[in-house]
């Protein structure tokens, strides 16, 4: 067998892109996610941020995934379709104690149809229900989140940014399920517990390059 042969195949590239109101935490998610980290500070996303994240999946599977974190100032903004194009999932994210941005994601989802009208492919979508580190204080009922999913066929989410809890999870299960691979129950179960404490030498993060574009 000659050199090229054995060579690893290239990772898989996905793009996901973060939708949603203001404050609902989708840089939380991303730098939680890429980072391993969190921070309390609100800092408004001005344009979009890029993260990357390479991830394994079943089957000895590298995949990139390129984190799209698109500040929620963009709705109405001629640049959200250039943002959204190309991406293979997109999860709508909403805060459960905000009732508003739950309501608001029906106008997050028409950007999604509207910018991939002439596309042969569509985008996974999946909802995801961040802060439930603050199940105390929600306002938007879990029944109100699963018709949503129900009518449109969403993957269903619910993750805190701020714990970590099942933000892997989210993460891992969106891509398996992009590139058709199932994960187990083992494998889910591994995933879902807080990645505040665990190391996972096996992925590597890069953050690449935070891009603010004018016109916000
Ligand atoms: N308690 C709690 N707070 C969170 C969580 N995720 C985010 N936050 C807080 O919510 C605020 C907004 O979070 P961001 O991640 O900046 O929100 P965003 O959706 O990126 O906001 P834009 O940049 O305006 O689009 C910050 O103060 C975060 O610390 C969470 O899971 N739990």
């Amino acid at each position: 067998m000659s050199d090229s042969e054995e060579e690893e195949s290239p990772d898989r590239q996905l793009k996901l892109a973060l939708l949603g109101d203001g404050t609902s935490g989708k840089t939380s998610l991303a730098t939680r996610f890429a980072q391993e980290t969190f921070g309390k500070q609100y800092k408004q996303t001005v344009g979009l941020d890029f993260f990357l994240k390479r991830i394994t999946l079943p089957g000895n599977l590298n995949v990139t995934l390129q984190v799209w974190d698109i500040g929620g100032q963009t709705i109405g903004g001629k640049m959200l379709d250039k943002y959204i194009y190309g991406a293979q999932g997109i999860l709508l994210v909403y805060d459960i104690t905000n009732c508003q941005s739950f309501e608001n994601l029906e106008d997050w989802y028409n950007a999604v149809k509207k910018a991939n009208e002439d596309s042969e492919t569509q985008p996974l979508v999946a909802l995801v229900g961040n802060k439930i580190d603050l199940e105390h204080m929600r306002t938007v009922k879990v029944d109100k989140h699963q018709r949503f999913c129900q009518e449109n066929n969403f993957s269903s989410h619910f993750v805190s940014a701020k714990t970590g809890d099942s933000v892997f999870l989210c993460f891992q299960r969106i891509a398996a399920d992009i590139l058709g691979i199932k994960l187990n129950k083992a494998e889910m179960e591994q995933s879902q517990v807080p990645i505040l404490n665990s190391s996972r030498p096996e992925e590597s993060c890069v953050w690449l390059a935070i891009l603010q574009l004018p016109g916000f």
